[in-house]
């Protein structure tokens, strides 16, 4: 592992990566594998999360084409430097920001989205200038796998590489060096990519999870509603960091919600739910047996069928959910969906600042004040009104957690600023030492009242009457040589 990010960092130092030109060089290279090497990318992930290729497309191979349009219509302007608002004592010289590429950059992803977790913040890190280990998860063992084979075969080697291999070989990576690390994941591995990171000072980018809420109000179409909330939770069989989680509505709109939920995924999945090839499994047993064991003790309005030799697990709504109970404490990431009364909105907006801060919000009303007030008086890493997951689709939007659910934040735009440093430039001349004298020592009073005039803009009268005689004489000077020059 040390010899291969050496490798990397010494690609790195040759400058090749910085080009504008080599950028989009590879992210076009990058985008004729995505289009070249479809159909094995798509039997892969397929393979990994028992998807329809169909839906494989949708969900990832859209996203990151998407992402890759963006990055090359885009690069030329994010890499530039801008110009920088300059102060009196600055007025002469050049001030502007220049983004940098960081250096080798780590990425690791997780399985739930396999193509997307690893190939976004690439994008994001090649259109920064920075050379890249990529490390998907072991769990999605077929993405990890083509990845591997295919990446070398379109990109720049000795600066972009791809490791697989689970615990172990992810820990000695973590040992190395690295200029920023973006994981997506758990929280407590989380933590463990924080602290191996915090031991070289390297910054960290954390996607992590969390339990996303989704309040319904009284004062809402609940026809648009269940559908929409029935399309996020269920696709992928629930496991999406931003899939809502749980439900906060009154008591009384309960039972409509589970009628209206049912009516739905009859319509998505047919009667025959297994039969769909829009419904998927969960990813192994050991997520399987947790997903079963957050069913115990609990009222099943809908659904809780499962068939563990598929790791099937039915389209399932709880209601009188209690909030202490085991579903209620951890992230569930699978089909299941509780239902927690609450009295009204204020109750609900305790209930979510009284827990961690989630990775998403759902609201949805008629009432656009009410949406606004939950907005207002909550926090979460991203918030979708009347809808939900969309959010993450808008690559003009920052994609990120706050707080437990995570820290940083990618796509778009965002991901080029993650993977750079806005390094800020001031290009001085060598003149100007009369007003340079202000700030060398000996000071005095009079350098004091200087540069308050200069850096605060504050002044007394008598130098300001020194000012604008100053500059009448100077405005004098010029319209004497015009008029000298001109006779
Ligand atoms: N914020 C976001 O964008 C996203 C967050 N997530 C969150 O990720 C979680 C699901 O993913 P996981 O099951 O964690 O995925 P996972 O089991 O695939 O782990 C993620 C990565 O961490 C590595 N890893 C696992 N254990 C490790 C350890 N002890 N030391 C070092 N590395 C280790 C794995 O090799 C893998 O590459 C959920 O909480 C979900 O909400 C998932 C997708 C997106
Ligand atoms: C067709 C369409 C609008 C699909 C959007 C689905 C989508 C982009 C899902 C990805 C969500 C995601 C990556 C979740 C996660 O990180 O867990």
């Amino acid at each position: 592992m040390e010899r291969q990010v050496l490798r990397l960092r010494q690609a790195f130092r040759s400058g090749r990566s910085r080009p504008l030109r080599f950028r989009l060089q590879q992210l076009e290279a990058l985008r004729r594998m995505v289009q070249e090497r479809e159909k094995e990318i798509l039997a892969a992930i397929a393979a990994d999360l028992s998807k329809s290729e169909l839906n494989a497309y949708s969900h990832e191979v859209i996203t990151i084409l998407g992402e890759i349009d963006f990055m090359l219509g885009n690069l030329p302007e994010l890499a530039s430097a801008r110009p920088a608002k300059k102060n009196l004592l600055t007025m002469m010289d050049e001030a502007y920001v220049q983004p940098e590429p960081l250096g080798v950059v780590l990425i690791i992803g997780a399985w739930n989205y396999p193509f997307v977790l690893t190939m976004q913040p690439l994008v994001g890190a090649i259109a920064a200038g920075n050379a890249a280990i990529v490390k998907p998860s072991e769990l999605s063992e077929n993405t990890a796998k083509i990845l591997a084979e295919l990446l070398p075969q379109y990109l720049d080697q000795d600066l972009y590489a791809i490791v697989n291999g689970g615990i172990p070989e992810t820990t000695e990576l973590l040992k190395q060096r690295f200029d920023h690390i973006l994981y997506t994941g758990n929280t407590a591995v989380g933590k463990i990519v924080m602290e191996a990171a915090a031991k070289h000072l390297t910054p960290v980018t954390l996607e992590l999870g969390g339990k996303s809420p989704c309040y319904i109000d009284r004062d809402c179409d609940l026809d648009v509603a269940c559908r929409r909330i029935a399309w996020g939770k269920y696709m992928n069989c629930g496991q999406a960091c931003i899939a809502p989680d749980y439900i906060l509505c009154e008591a009384s709109l309960q039972n409509q919600i589970v009628q209206k939920i049912k009516e739905t995924v009859k319509d998505f999945y047919g009667e025959n739910i297994k039969a769909s090839p829009d419904y998927e499994r969960i990813i192994n047993l050991r997520h399987f047996k947790r997903l079963q064991s957050l069913l115990k003790g609990q009222k099943i309005a809908f659904g809780g069928e499962m068939d563990e030799a598929t790791r099937y697990l039915a389209p399932t709504i709880l209601t009188d959910v209690d909030p202490n109970s085991k579903v209620m404490q951890e992230e569930i990431f699978g089909p299941i969906l509780p239902i927690v009364s609450v009295k009204n909105v204020d109750e609900a907006i305790n209930f979510i600042n009284d827990r961690e801060k989630p990775l998403a919000l759902y609201v949805f009303s008629r009432n656009n004040k009410l949406i606004k007030r939950v907005i207002d008086e909550t926090s979460s890493g991203g918030v979708t009104g009347n809808d939900v997951i969309m959010h993450f689709t808008v690559n003009s939007l920052p994609f990120g957690g706050v707080g437990a659910s995570g820290m940083g934040a990618y796509h778009g735009k965002y991901s080029f600023d993650t993977f750079s440093h806005q390094r800020p430039c001031l290009l001085k001349g060598l003149k100007g030492e009369s007003v340079n004298k202000l700030r060398y020592p000996p000071n005095s009073e009079s350098k004091v009242s200087w540069a308050k005039f200069f850096l605060l803009k504050q002044f007394n009268k008598g130098r300001l009457g020194m000012l604008l005689f100053v500059c009448l004489v100077a405005v004098a000077a010029v319209i004497v040589k015009f008029v000298l020059e001109r006779a």
